[in-house]
């Protein structure tokens, strides 16, 4: 069975004949110790979506983010990313990834954390600190460029590992599990802040993992709920719910019944 995931993002993915930015089918993972991580994942995406996957602990979340990112292949079924193997999508269009640890270089200055994955693509200096400047504004550090990670709260190190994804201006932005560590007040404030930039952009896809079905449900256009491992996928559920949200639909009663019918899928 095949998980289409429709448009309902009301921005770019405007086009319903359009090829879509992500496609899995039949999708198994085994790894070498014989762990069955995935078995038989069927998924299209279309493009500038914000999707998040749920599922318990252990059942291959992270897997799918990695063979998405090229760390580790599928050991069967067919993925496309844009229309292209994947190896080649990657080579032609950005794919950042976003971790629940902020994994900054701590001897580095904020500003030097952003630029490094430039300054690897040799990037011309000028260029990469003008980007820089202008990401870190998009989170609200433009003030701690030259701080150290040392000096930032967890918050702020997310927002500077956000800072750093966006930098390449990445088709699909993939996010596993960012504000896990983070306090709920600081959640709530990254995960506004995160909608807005998503919204601006015309074309960015985020994928998202989280164990948290509130967070979900406010972020997403659709959620894909997965089985315990191996790794299935049990549903996908979409939030048709316009954009920009606040926290009116936090206490809406529309809200709640979307969380309920994710946990009710989870917990089956
Ligand atoms: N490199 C690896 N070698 C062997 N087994 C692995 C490897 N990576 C993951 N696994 C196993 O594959 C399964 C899926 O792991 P994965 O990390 O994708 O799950 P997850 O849904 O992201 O989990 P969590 O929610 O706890 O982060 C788990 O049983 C895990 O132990």
């Amino acid at each position: 069975m095949s998980s289409l995931i429709t448009a309902q993002g009301n921005k770019a993915n405007l086009n319903p004949g359009m090829t879509p930015l992500v496609e899995m089918e039949g999708i198994s993972k085994i790894y070498q110790t014989g762990t069955i991580a995935l078995q038989d994942v069927n998924l299209s995406i279309p493009e500038g979506e914000f999707v998040s996957f749920v599922g318990p602990s252990g059942c291959g979340k992270s897997t799918i983010f990695r063979m998405i990112a090229g760390l580790g292949d599928p050991t069967a079924g067919r993925m496309r990313l844009m229309g292209m193997e994947p190896a080649e999508a990657r080579k032609q269009s950005d794919i950042s990834f976003v971790f629940q640890d902020a994994t900054l270089l701590p001897w580095c200055k904020v500003i030097d954390n952003v630029t490094l994955p430039m300054e690897l693509r040799k990037i011309p200096k000028k260029e990469r600190v003008e980007k820089a400047m202008h990401v870190l504004e998009m989170v609200g550090l433009q003030d701690y460029a030259n701080a150290l990670p040392r000096q930032l709260s967890g918050g702020m190190k997310m927002r500077v590992s956000i800072a750093r994804a966006l930098a390449s201006d990445p088709k699909l932005l993939l996010m596993d599990e960012p504000f896990g560590a983070l306090d709920e007040m600081t959640r709530q404030t990254l995960q506004d802040e995160l909608l807005g930039i998503w919204q601006k952009d015309k074309k960015m896809t985020v994928l998202f993992v989280t164990h948290n079905v509130f967070e979900a449900v406010y972020l997403s256009t659709s959620i894909v709920v997965m089985t315990a491992r191996p790794g299935k996928i049990a549903s996908t559920i979409p939030v048709p719910v316009p954009f920009p949200r606040d926290e009116t639909f936090r206490t809406a009663p529309e809200f709640s019944k979307l969380v309920g019918q994710v946990s009710e899928v989870l917990h089956h």
